[in-house]
């Protein structure tokens, strides 16, 4: 074990105690129920099978969020649950996540939710905040006004993370394929895998399902409103 190691891991520790604490707004309170309308909306999935290298792969449908109904905060918990769960698997911890942003029908009224600040929190947990390798990010139909949001993003991530951002545009049937196995992907993703329906109401299931757990998980790390568990 090398110094520079022990270091990167407390640092690690210590951004992710700080995101919980700075954020309440995100973290406080990390039961589904409070997203409940987004999951039932099929905003969001992780694919039954992992990639090639053992990476879990997960889907984002901007076009499902409803920003009248769901502030950016709430759409930021529903990846902080989803990371939760999957940091428990060992293949996870291991061979990390890579993730599919659809930006089909990201309007105005989107891109006013996404403030610098914010903006650093999303840099913050790609980086260096929370304890998941980010293997990749791909973007998926990008409408022009989405650029000055990810303008604000980009200035924060290291280049290991940049060089992992890729830009796939309307024609991603037949580029995902080069990252993706057709297997694992949902048809509406150019793939032959279970319809993208199905793996958000399997992944709903799921999240429903550890109601318990990530209750517990807000109640020992103590962000904000609900009272520290002294038992
Ligand atoms: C541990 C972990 C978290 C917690 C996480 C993500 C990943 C890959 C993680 O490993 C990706 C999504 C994010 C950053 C939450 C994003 C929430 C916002 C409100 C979505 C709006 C849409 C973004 C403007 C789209 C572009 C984002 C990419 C450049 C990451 O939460």
């Amino acid at each position: 074990m090398f110094i520079a190691d022990i270091q990167m891991h407390s640092d690690l520790l210590i951004n992710y105690h700080k995101l919980r604490q700075e954020c309440p707004e995100i973290t406080a309170d990390l039961r589904p129920s409070s997203i409940s309308g987004l999951l039932q909306n099929n905003y969001h999935g992780v694919l039954r099978s992992r990639d090639d290298a053992g990476s879990r792969v997960l889907i984002y449908r901007i076009g499902q969020w409803n920003p009248k109904e769901f502030t950016a905060y709430e759409v930021f918990r529903v990846s902080l649950i989803t990371s939760e769960l999957i940091v428990q698997e060992w293949e996870t911890q291991r061979n990390g996540l890579k993730a599919i942003f659809d930006l089909q029908d990201w309007c105005f009224a989107h891109a006013l939710q996404i403030n610098p600040s914010l903006a650093k929190k999303i840099s913050s947990v790609l980086t260096d905040s929370f304890p998941l390798k980010v293997r990749g990010i791909h973007l998926i139909n990008e409408p022009i006004f989405f650029r000055p949001v990810f303008a604000m993003i980009r200035p924060f991530l290291p280049d290991k993370i940049k060089q992992r951002i890729h830009m796939h545009g309307s024609s991603y049937a037949q580029s995902l394929c080069d990252y993706f196995p057709k297997a694992i992907l949902p048809p509406e993703y150019g793939g032959t895998g279970p319809s993208i329906d199905e793996v958000c109401q399997d992944w709903t299931e799921y999240i429903m399902q550890s109601e318990d757990y990530l209750y517990r998980l807000s109640l020992d790390l103590g962000g904000g409103d609900i009272e520290s568990s002294k038992s």
